[in-house]
């Protein structure tokens, strides 16, 4: 068994909830190994998303923003692996990094704070989020739905509804419960917000060249959850899509196969356009072309949200 002689380096970004994480995986890879808890050390690294909270990510470059200090402090060798939340990956990476593992799925669902429902919002409800896709699912709810710019990490965002800029947020189940706020919002039904690609799936990366750490790693994969976002990953390269653009995907394991649900939504909700489909594991032609399905079904108003 791969031993290292000095701790190795986790590397992610400081908010909570990516410390928690970054602790979950510290703990799961020692547990599997039988390390002392001392192998893994914890690095820190600050990337542009983090210290940018005026502007909606879409606007100042994309998902690269989360990723680039962490890639970095790889290639520099600053740090062994880096540990990301799937969902602020972006679908293309450069070809030196490898996502190793995954963690086990946490709740993909996402949660309404400040309403038990959509339908118990006040009349013309003010919505905190710069999700495109979340913007777009409430407005198909609420028509009447007014959608206002909201970033920051869970605890700023919770902060601004309880000082009354909103009526409500929406935020990650699978957030809210690593930072253990089980209590906090409602969680919606997946047949009514559809979650992101890769929502509630934690990523450790590495260079593809680092053979040692590469299989380090592995011992730690959730296949299933790999396999499922993977899937929702295809989708996206089959749309071309970005963060711009409103986009939601869930795999699910069911046997040997996946069962994929996609949709994208047109920005003021009143256009839909949904794929499911059932595909085998680890096939990602099949995953793009559930993606190329949704753009050719779609009008040519909401397809352009997908051209570059
Ligand atoms: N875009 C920020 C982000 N990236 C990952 C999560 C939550 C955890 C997850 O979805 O895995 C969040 C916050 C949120 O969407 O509420």
């Amino acid at each position: 068994m791969f031993l290292p002689d000095r701790p190795l380096r986790l590397g992610t970004r400081g908010s909570p909830l990516a410390l928690a994480q970054a602790h979950m995986t510290a703990r799961a890879l020692c547990a599997v190994h039988g390390w002392p808890d001392e192998a893994v050390t914890i690095v820190t690294v600050q990337t542009s998303g983090d210290r940018i909270q005026d502007r909606a990510l879409a606007d100042i470059g994309g998902k690269a923003l989360w990723t680039k200090e962490l890639d970095r402090a790889l290639v520099e060798g600053e740090i062994d692996f880096a540990v990301h939340s799937m969902k602020d990956v972006e679908t293309l990476r450069p070809d030196a990094f490898h996502i190793a593992a995954m963690l086990p799925r946490a709740d993909v669902r996402d949660r309404l704070v400040g309403a038990d429902d959509f339908a118990a919002l006040p009349a013309k409800p003010i919505v905190g989020t710069s999700s495109p896709r979340r913007a777009a699912q409430v407005k198909r709810l609420r028509p009447d739905a007014t959608i206002t710019l909201f970033r920051g990490n869970v605890a700023t965002r919770l902060a601004k509804l309880a000082a009354g800029e909103v009526h409500a947020t929406l935020l990650a189940a699978a957030g809210l419960d690593r930072l253990n706020q089980q209590d906090v919002g409602a969680t919606i039904a997946i047949d009514v917000m559809l979650p992101a690609p890769s929502q509630g799936a934690v990523g450790i990366e590495t260079l593809g060249d680092n053979a040692a750490m590469m299989s380090a790693l592995r011992a730690i994969n959730d296949r299933d959850t790999c396999d499922a976002v993977m899937a929702e990953r295809g989708v996206l390269k089959g749309l071309g899509g970005t963060c711009h653009s409103p986009i939601a995907a869930l795999a699910r394991v069911e046997g040997e196969s996946l069962r994929l649900i996609a949709e994208i939504i047109s920005p003021d909700g009143q256009e839909t356009i949904r794929e499911e489909a059932r595909l085998a594991r680890g096939d990602g032609a099949a995953a793009q072309a559930v993606g190329h399905a949704l753009l050719e079904r779609a009008s040519p108003a909401l397809r352009a949200l997908f051209e570059a």
